[in-house]
């Protein structure tokens, strides 16, 4: 059935990905059951008694976030992870004035039009930890009529006493996630995360079936360069994606809600670099020569103008998918590459995309190999780029998010199902968040969405 008395229910049914939408207000109540979440379900006292939580993130309306949290849990401690300075920080301690339980660790961002683009929760509960990964920004709007991602992972048990190692890491997953997470937390170099990284280390991540893709700014080299960004895609997908014969002409899909300027051409850092790292694959993969990759290879998905006019939001929407008008005349080719968003078979065609998703994709569009949901945007800044000769990765913000292999949640399987036609029972089936097969644009640079910023 699709209906579902409790949360706990829907997430029952979200499993073995734990992959959900947030709710949108106005489309029919069976879109917002099954699959979907909003930010009062996750930090519900039914998810557990909460000691204290940490919230990441690029914007955060402090007011509004406590009220999100049910009274029990306002008092708590809370750790809002931001990257404002100046004004923007003042501000953020002004409104974190009211509240003497939320204190604030400022991200430091060394590397200019860098963001702290982030967006996890960390619950701690009195049975276990939890870690929400998602995309959407600590304000109203964005949780109520857009398109957003949320991995809410599996309740993680406490350590017991004697389970603790005094080096290294224990209890972890195949995926290595929580090594990966107490990397990305050390990386903040901050006090206040010091003792959620302890909190992290005292839990058992075992059940963990999702890699960590995540980015800190700065120039990476040596083993790092494979840490972060694009290059951490590039490292598992070559060891543990999918066989190169299997994937030979199966295409990279990208989605977002803004774009960087990547460059003159698309052979250098959209089809050189990046998809490189997308496209990449278990065995001889054929490098693809980025001159000859077609749009077959690689297909984009950004909302249109009608998109935006349409959506539930009208044109204030175009506020939060920016791109700048100097920066797409700069890169005509990579219009050639653009899809309309459509998600009707989640009942949000309308809901304007906020989330960012990945994932690559066979011909027939009935099958995925991987499926990723982060805060990255198609930007050099948030997936890094590779300089000195590729010998070290420079990223200017920070990302996080999550890829989903099929092979980590049934063995025998080494590819998703994501027709919602053929749900066959031989293969996992995997929710995407929008329709497949994609639909490109008919017209060029005139249907590509210039924020509203670039209207008025
Ligand atoms: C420069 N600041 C931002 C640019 C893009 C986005 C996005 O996610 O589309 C966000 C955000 O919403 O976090 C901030």
């Amino acid at each position: 059935s699709d209906r579902y008395d409790t949360f706990q229910e829907v997430l029952q049914d979200a499993d073995p990905f734990n992959f959900m939408l947030t709710k949108v207000r106005g489309i029919p109540d069976k879109f917002n059951n099954k699959l979907a979440v909003n930010i009062k379900d996750i930090l519900a006292v039914s998810m557990g008694n909460l000691v204290e939580s940490a919230q990441f993130n690029y914007m955060h309306d402090i007011p509004w976030l406590m009220q999100q949290y049910p009274p029990e849990h306002r008092s708590k401690p809370l750790l809002i992870v931001h990257g404002e300075d100046r004004q923007g920080k003042i501000s953020l301690h002004e409104a974190a004035h009211n509240f003497p339980n939320v204190t604030l660790c400022q991200a430091k961002l060394d590397m200019l039009y860098g963001t702290h683009h982030s967006k996890m929760m960390l619950l701690i509960y009195t049975n276990g930890l939890r870690v929400v990964i998602h995309t959407a920004n600590l304000v109203e709007q964005d949780w109520d009529q857009k398109t957003q991602g949320v991995w809410i992972s599996p309740l993680f048990p406490k350590l017991e006493e004697g389970e603790l190692s005094l080096d290294g890491i224990t209890a972890d997953s195949v995926t290595h996630f929580k090594r990966d997470l107490v990397e990305y937390l050390s990386m903040y170099k901050s006090i206040s995360l010091m003792r959620w990284k302890k909190h992290i280390l005292q839990h058992d991540f075992t059940s963990a079936r999702v890699f960590l893709i995540a980015s800190i700014p700065g120039r990476h080299t040596n083993d790092a360069k494979s840490k972060w960004g694009h290059m951490k895609v590039r490292k598992i997908l070559s060891k543990q994606g999918p066989d190169s014969a299997m994937v030979r002409n199966w295409s990279a899909i990208g989605q977002f809600s803004s774009v960087g300027s990547l460059g003159a051409d698309q052979t250098k850092y959209l089809c050189g670099e990046w998809l490189q790292s997308m496209l990449s694959s278990r065995g001889v993969s054929t490098q693809y020569a980025s001159r000859d990759v077609s749009t077959k290879t690689l297909k984009l998905i950004f909302p249109t103008i009608d998109n935006v006019r349409t959506s539930l939001e009208g044109y204030k929407a175009g506020a939060s998918i920016p791109y700048n008008i100097q920066n797409a005349r700069r890169q005509e080719y990579f219009h050639t590459f653009l899809h309309k968003w459509k998600a009707s078979n989640r009942g949000r065609s309308r809901a304007s995309p906020h989330l960012k998703s990945y994932s690559l994709l066979s011909p027939d569009s009935k099958k995925a190999a991987w499926f990723m949901v982060t805060s990255a945007n198609m930007s050099k800044a948030a997936w890094g780029m590779l300089e000195k000769n590729s010998s070290q990765l420079m990223i200017r913000s920070y990302e996080i998010g999550v890829l989903f292999l099929p092979h980590l949640f049934d063995e025998n399987c080494k590819q998703f199902s994501v027709s919602e036609e053929e749900k066959s029972e031989s293969y996992l089936h995997f929710p995407l968040p929008w329709d497949v097969p994609l639909e490109p644009y008919t017209k060029t640079v005139s249907s590509v969405v210039f924020s509203l910023k670039n209207k008025i």
